[in-house]
């Protein structure tokens, strides 16, 4: 079965690579996805986001990745993509915005719930975000008659296993661990 990949707009860059409005295209089945990717050579960070993201297949408040492939492109050579499911309404820096920094306060009540859903499924797999911020939390088109966009956490590139040491930021050599109240440096 002949199956291509069709890069629609940039949805927006981050530090490493760019996220496109992506299509695959089979003589069967057309789908839309977030396509993350980057140069093969430095694909690495995006490869480890992918198997972590893996982790958290089913989670409602996790953003979904399906795959991740390599393909040839035209002036740029080998590009790795990260398939993710793709956040029409933007994020919640977006969502703020649209009320002028001021969303109802029983909507805030809903949302920081499923944001909390979301942080138990991450700390259920021992890990810690590190990057949690408005701007990662994605929003979704409202499910099942309710009027509230779905937040899913996203952008796990920052992202550690707890009790693990950490060799490739300026904490090397420190376990994190998460507590209740707080995450812990032990060095
Ligand atoms: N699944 C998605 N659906 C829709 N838009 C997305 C999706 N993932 C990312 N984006 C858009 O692409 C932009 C870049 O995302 P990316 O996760 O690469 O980096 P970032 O969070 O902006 O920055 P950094 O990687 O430096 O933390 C985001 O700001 C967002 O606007």
């Amino acid at each position: 079965m002949k199956v291509k990949l069709m890069k629609i707009k940039v949805l927006g860059n981050g530090s490493y690579g760019v996220v496109h409005l992506g299509k695959i295209v089979t003589p069967v089945y057309n789908q839309i996805y977030a396509v993350k990717s980057i140069n093969e050579y430095y694909s690495s960070f995006l490869r480890k986001e992918k198997e972590i993201l893996l982790k958290f297949f089913g989670c409602p408040n996790i953003i979904q990745c399906y795959s991740g492939f390599t393909s040839f492109e035209q002036g740029q050579g080998e590009v790795y993509n990260m398939f993710l499911e793709y956040a029409p309404e933007g994020s919640l820096l977006d969502l703020m915005n649209k009320y002028g920094g001021k969303i109802p306060e029983n909507d805030v009540k809903c949302y920081t719930q499923m944001i909390f859903e979301g942080l138990l499924d991450v700390h259920e797999r021992v890990l810690i975000h590190f990057d949690l911020k408005p701007g990662n939390i994605l929003a979704f088109t409202p499910q099942h008659g309710t009027r509230l966009s779905t937040l899913k956490i996203a952008d796990f590139r920052l992202a550690k296993q707890q009790g693990v040491k950490d060799t490739t930021s300026r904490f090397r050599g420190t376990k994190y661990y998460t507590s209740p109240k707080s995450i812990i440096r032990e060095s």
